[in-house]
């Protein structure tokens, strides 16, 4: 069952984090191995240069003071001096060789995410609001790749660094080492209680996380509708209570996730204590003054790293919530894709016919067409009219295969498009939505878009024979004028002029066009109606029509009504017929004809 989410309401997830998310992780880790490796050693070497220092003043405690030997003193003031230069490049270089590994991680996961997304088929985009793909996109890979680089190299510095003071410990004293390791058991139970609730906290907070975005994204996005109607009150609120929902999330996982490390402090200043009461106790027997300053430097020393430890199993746990979102992401299927033996659709002349299709948007859905079927010759134009919600968009979608069908046989050319690739069916069918889409750029590079390997002249060609050259000139830099994401400071029908050219450099074989409703006016419309007249030629071609004289003009106009195709043919056929196109063209289209 197809569920459709919106920014009020928590996802639920197709799939949970499982530990082998962890080893698909290790695949994006792989090509920095020899980096990742060199940090290591890198941190290996400081670590043992840090981890000297306690060992040097042991020996000036036991030996050197006590002896008054000045040039051991000298020398071993001189070897802590090195060491600490030493820890100082090392953790310099690691710094820098992680924020580079850290880096190139965000852009392989980005783009892999990113990738799978461009696949994605409309119903994917139709079940969820846009910025919940958004924040896994940008927020989330964020997180997880600044965990994989930073986290994943500190941990292995801290458990290095745990291992060699440890190692020093167990060198000078193994009794009072297994004495200071007896508190150990107490945090790892502390751990495992801690983690369940962490997670169940932070996938809550996540699912916030979300809805804020979600809401964010779709405010900024009808911003003008909210204040066209003086609703800003009402959005404020809005976003309030989700704001408010996530704050409360956010509150519930910081206090969990908080538990652990007072804990882990708490078992670190224990063992400190127990040092000092066993170390005291036994002093002069079988601890000496140095060993025992030497033990709580080694304490410190070994409890940092392991509260770092502690710290990065929790942000590990944080991140677990965000990995299996960026997962479910990566793994969605296209269910619109090629078919395994799928060919390319050779060049076509552009018999398009439609068998009987039928087509639900969603499983359980209605049946939205219903057994659909005409014939398109090579080179004519079709107009697609009836009433609102009828089907003719779906219709158009179902040619460009945005979707599959649910039943029944679209072919072109007589093949079959669910036999043939995506890439080689859609580079030679064109479509143009109601809604042209423009990018932020160049109005070169918007035209450009429709075959990106164009050069300038064939673009301002495009744009002559499409009408648009003449509007562009008047801009303040041409075609080199900038617009931005929706081209919000060109007017409905530049935008379709745009369009037009874009469509045209593209020069595909069956065109696919929604033609815009927006009133614009009567010179513009004389410019619509030329650049259309040469889109049309030599293509077969599809239109959702809204202008009388598209629909006169067409080879056959398909009237659509409940998804069936209820009356088919030439306007004067139908206006004889008498039938619903009559009725359709007296009540909508009889008005327009005083304007055209
Ligand atoms: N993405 C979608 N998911 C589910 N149902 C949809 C989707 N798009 C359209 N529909 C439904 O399919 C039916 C046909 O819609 P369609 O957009 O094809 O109509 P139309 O004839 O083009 O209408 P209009 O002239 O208003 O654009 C409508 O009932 C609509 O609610």
């Amino acid at each position: 069952m197809t569920t459709r989410n919106t920014a009020n309401q928590d996802e639920t997830l197709k799939r949970h984090f499982n530990w082998h998310d962890y080893a698909r992780l290790g695949h994006y880790l792989r090509p920095y191995t020899v980096r990742l490796v060199l940090v290591l050693g890198s941190i290996l070497i400081g670590n043992v240069a840090v981890v000297l220092g306690p060992f040097l003043m042991k020996l000036a405690i036991d030996q050197a003071i006590p002896q008054r030997n000045l040039p051991q003193l000298g020398a071993l003031g001189a070897v802590f001096f090195i060491s600490l230069l030493i820890a100082w490049a090392c953790f310099r270089y690691r710094i820098w060789a992680i924020t580079a590994i850290g880096q190139n991680l965000l852009i392989d996961m980005r783009t892999d995410l990113f990738t799978n997304l461009q696949r994605l088929p409309f119903a994917y985009f139709d079940t969820r609001p846009h910025g919940k793909i958004l924040i896994r996109v940008v927020n989330y890979i964020n997180t997880l790749s600044d965990l994989l680089a930073n986290g994943l190299v500190n941990l292995i510095s801290d458990v290095i660094s745990v291992g060699v003071t440890l190692a020093f410990m167990f060198a000078i004293n193994w009794r009072l080492t297994l004495d200071s390791l007896g508190l150990i058991p107490l945090l790892i139970i502390w751990a495992y209680v801690v983690q369940k609730k962490q997670r169940t906290a932070f996938r809550e907070l996540s699912n916030k996380q979300s809805n804020l975005n979600a809401y964010l994204h779709e405010s900024i996005a009808g911003i003008k509708v909210t204040q066209g109607f003086a609703q800003e009150a009402a959005a404020t609120a809005n976003f309030d209570a989700i704001a408010d929902d996530n704050r409360q999330a956010y509150m519930r996982a910081v206090k969990i996730q908080y538990a652990l490390s007072p804990g882990v402090q708490n078992i670190s200043t224990l063992t400190t204590a127990l040092i000092y009461f066993i170390g005291i106790q036994q002093l002069g027997v079988v601890v000496s003054t140095g060993t025992l300053i030497a033990f709580i430097g080694y304490v410190n020393n070994f409890w940092n790293p392991v509260i770092n430890i502690g710290n990065f199993y929790n942000s590990l746990i944080t991140a677990t919530t965000y990995l299996e979102r960026i997962f479910e992401t990566m793994d969605e299927q296209p269910t619109v894709r090629d078919a395994d033996d799928a060919f390319d659709l050779p060049p076509v002349k552009g018999d398009v016919r439609f068998r009987n299709v039928c087509f639900q948007y969603e499983a359980d859905g209605p049946l939205i067409l219903d057994h659909v079927s005409f014939h398109a010759r090579p080179g004519q134009t079709i107009a697609l009219v009836g009433p609102t919600g009828a089907g003719k968009s779906t219709i158009i979608n179902l040619l460009a295969r945005f979707y599959n069908v649910t039943s029944g046989q679209l072919t072109i050319d007589n093949v079959d498009s669910q036999r043939v690739t995506l890439a080689s069916l859609r580079s030679q069918v064109g479509v143009m939505q109601q809604d042209t889409f423009i990018f932020s750029g160049t109005i070169m590079d918007n035209i450009r878009y429709g075959r990106l390997d164009a050069s300038d002249a064939d673009v301002l060609r495009a744009a002559k024979v499409a009408r648009a050259d003449d509007f562009i000139q008047t801009l303040p830099a041409g075609y080199q004028t900038v617009v931005q994401e929706h081209g919000g400071s060109l007017s409905a029908g530049q935008r379709q002029l745009i369009a037009f050219a874009r469509v045209l450099l593209a020069d595909p074989r069956i065109l696919i066009l929604d033609e815009a409703t927006a009133a614009i006016d009567t010179q513009t419309e004389a410019l619509l109606q030329a650049g259309l007249a040469e889109l049309l030629k030599g293509r077969t071609s599809f239109i959702v029509a809204h202008r009388l004289s598209t629909i006169r003009q067409a080879d056959q106009i398909l009237v659509i009504d409940h998804g069936q195709i209820v009356e088919a043919g030439r306007h004067a056929e139908l206006m004889a017929q008498r039938g619903v196109y009559y009725e359709l063209y007296d009540s909508q289209y009889r008005l327009l004809q005083a304007t055209e």
